[in-house]
């Protein structure tokens, strides 16, 4: 498994710890953020968005907040710093986004590689993995360019083995798992809007 930056950032002290105060505003039973989590194209910034607006809630995508801190895509980020230089600034914005009280975030998909950043979604929230079958991604991000980790020869091979590589990170994170199958986008937010009611991570 790969593990960037778990000690160093905590032992740096570059991500402060929450107060008990603020870690109970965050985890008020039915107000809790959800965190979604899941591979590239499972759909977390989709039905994230949808799920914010059902429930009125604010939404954030933390690479849409790290393309705006930055001022290029995430494409860039990656070509100018490598992914070592993406994935310190995802932990430094994921530690920013889940610092709000009752937001939907849609994480990245290799979000949940650092210890830290697993730390911080368990702590901070409930988290919810959107989980879609190999085929079903593939179909979705079989024309994407703005991924850097498929623009290789075969990337059909990639999702495979980031899938292998990810899943149990995935399942071992998750309070909620969510299948995402061939259904619209708006009915697949009106089923994940259900199951976290029957969940009560919502009321
Ligand atoms: N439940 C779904 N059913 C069908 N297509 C979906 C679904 N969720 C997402 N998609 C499509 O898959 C692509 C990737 O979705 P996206 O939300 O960007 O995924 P993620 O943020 O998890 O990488 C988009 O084109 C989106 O419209
Ligand atoms: O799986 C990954 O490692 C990545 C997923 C992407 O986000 P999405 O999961 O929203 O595609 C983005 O953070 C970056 O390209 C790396
Ligand atoms: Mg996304």
């Amino acid at each position: 498994m790969t593990d960037f930056l778990s000690a160093d950032l905590m032992q740096n002290e570059i991500l402060t710890p929450l107060s008990p105060a603020d870690l109970q505003r965050l985890l008020q039973p039915g107000h809790q953020s959800i965190f979604l989590i899941g591979m590239m194209g499972a759909g977390k910034t989709t039905l994230g968005r949808q799920l914010a607006r059902h429930l009125k809630r604010e939404f954030y995508d933390l690479d849409h907040e790290l393309e705006a801190r930055c001022g290029v895509p995430v494409a860039t980020i990656f070509d100018i710093e490598g992914e070592a230089g993406f994935r310190r600034r995802e932990t430094l914005e994921l530690d920013i986004c889940s610092r709000r009280p009752e937001i939907i975030l849609a994480t990245g998909g290799g979000a949940i590689l650092a210890e830290a950043n697993r730390h911080m979604l368990k702590e901070r929230g409930t988290v919810v993995y959107l989980r879609a079958n190999i085929n079903e991604l593939y179909r979705r991000l079989e024309r994407d360019k703005t991924r850097p980790l498929l623009q290789t020869a075969n990337p059909q091979e990639r999702i495979a083995s980031l899938l292998a590589e990810r899943e149990p990170i995935y399942e071992q994170l998750a309070d909620v798992v969510f299948e995402t199958g061939s259904a619209p986008v708006h009915l697949a937010a009106k089923q994940l809007l259900d199951v976290l009611k029957e969940q009560e991570v919502i009321s």
